[in-house]
C-alpha cells in the first residue's frame, strides 16, 4: 500500500507505540487522526506534527475506545475532516491485572473488536468504502502463556483469534480489507516500565519474570514501528500475524500469510 495521502486512525496515539506508529505514517505522507483518553497530551502531540507535517496532516479526537459513541465519533470526524479512511490501527491497551481487571478485557479486546467493526463500516467496499487495512495490536502475550499477566494474555489471545477469523472470511475480496495482527514482545514504553523489571532484577536476577524478559529481550519502540510499517505497506498479508522480538526480529507467525488473498 502506498501511503501518500492515505487516511489513518490510530487509537491510543498520545504516547508510546501508537504515537510512534502515527509519526511513521505521517513521514510517508499519510494523514493521521489519533484518539486517546489523554486529551491534553494528544493535542500537544498533534500541534507538533502540524508544525512539522502541515496544518492538515493530523488531528486529535478525545476518545475512550470502550465508549461506542465516543469511538464512532472518531471515525465520523476523521472522514469529514481528512477524507475516506484507509488504515485503522487498534493500538490502545492497558495491563491491569488487579481490581478493575475487567477493564483490561474491555479496552484490549472489546475495544479492538469495536474498532474493527467500525473499520468495516467505514472502509468495506460492500459499504461504499475503498477497502484498506486494519492493524490490531496484540502482543506475543497473545501467542504464548505469560504467567504473571493472565488477564492481559487472555485479552491478547482474543485479539489474535478474532483478527485471524475476520481475515478468514471467504468473501474478504468483496470487503477489500486486510486484517492483520502485530505481536511485539516486551517494548520499552510506559506500559513496560510499569512492570518494574529493573527493580526486580536488583532483588533477584533469577526471578521467573526477570528470566522471561531476559529471554525475550526488550524491543525499542523503533523496532516495533519498523514491523508495523512492513505490516501496513505489504499488500498480500491478509491474516498476517507479525511478531517483533529482540532475539528473532520481525517474523510472520504461521508462515507468510496468504489467507484468502485479496
Ligand atoms: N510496551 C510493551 O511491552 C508492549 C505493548 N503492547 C501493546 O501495544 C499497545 C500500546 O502499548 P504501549 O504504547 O506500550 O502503552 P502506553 O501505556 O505507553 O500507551 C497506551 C496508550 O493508550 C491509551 N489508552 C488506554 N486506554 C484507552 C482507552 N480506553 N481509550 C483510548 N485510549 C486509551 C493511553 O492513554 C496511552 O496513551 C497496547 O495495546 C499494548 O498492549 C504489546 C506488546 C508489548
Ligand atoms: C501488564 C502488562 C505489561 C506489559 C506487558 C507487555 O505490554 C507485553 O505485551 C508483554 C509481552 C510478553 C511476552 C512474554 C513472552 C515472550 C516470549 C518471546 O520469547 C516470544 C514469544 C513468542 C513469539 C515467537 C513465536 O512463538 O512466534
Amino acid at each position: 500500500m502506498r501511503l501518500e495521502n492515505k487516511v489513518a486512525i490510530v487509537t491510543g496515539g498520545a504516547q508510546g507505540l501508537g504515537k510512534a506508529f502515527a509519526e511513521e505514517l505521517l513521514k510517508k505522507g499519510a494523514k493521521v487522526c489519533i484518539c486517546d483518553l489523554q486529551a491534553a497530551e494528544g493535542r500537544k502531540v498533534v500541534k507538533d506534527w502540524q508544525q512539522r507535517f502541515g496544518r492538515h496532516s493530523s488531528m486529535f479526537v478525545p476518545c475512550d475506545v470502550t465508549d461506542h459513541d465516543s469511538f464512532q465519533n472518531v471515525f465520523r470526524t476523521t472522514k469529514s475532516r481528512l477524507g475516506p479512511i484507509d488504515i485503522v490501527v487498534n493500538n490502545a491497551g492497558i495491563g491491569n491485572e488487579g481490581d478493575g481487571w475487567q477493564r483490561t478485557i474491555h479496552i484490549n479486546l472489546i475495544g479492538v473488536i469495536e474498532g474493527t467493526r467500525l473499520a468495516v463500516m467505514y472502509m468495506s467496499k460492500e459499504e461504499g468504502g475503498k477497502g484498506g487495512v486494519v492493524v490490531n495490536v496484540a502482543s506475543t502475550a497473545g501467542l504464548t502463556p505469560v504467567f504473571n499477566t493472565p488477564v492481559y494474555a487472555g485479552s491478547k489471545y482474543g485479539v489474535v483469534g478474532y483478527t485471524r477469523s475476520m481475515a478468514a472470511n471467504p468473501s474478504i475480496h468483496e470487503v477489500g480489507i486486510r486484517f492483520t495482527c502485530l505481536c511485539p514482545a516486551y517494548t520499552d514504553t510506559t506500559m513496560f516500565k510499569s512492570e518494574k523489571i529493573d527493580d526486580l532484577k536488583k532483588v533477584d536476577s533469577n526471578d521467573p519474570l526477570v528470566q522471561m524478559v531476559m529471554k525475550a529481550g526488550v524491543n525499542t519502540i523503533e523496532d516495533v514501528a519498523n514491523g508495523f510499517m512492513q505490516l501496513v505497506e505489504t499488500d498480500n498479508n491478509n491474516g498476517g500475524v507479525m511478531t517483533v522480538t529482540k532475539y528473532k526480529g520481525i517474523q510472520y507467525r504461521h508462515g507468510k500469510p496468504l489467507t484468502n488473498k485479496l
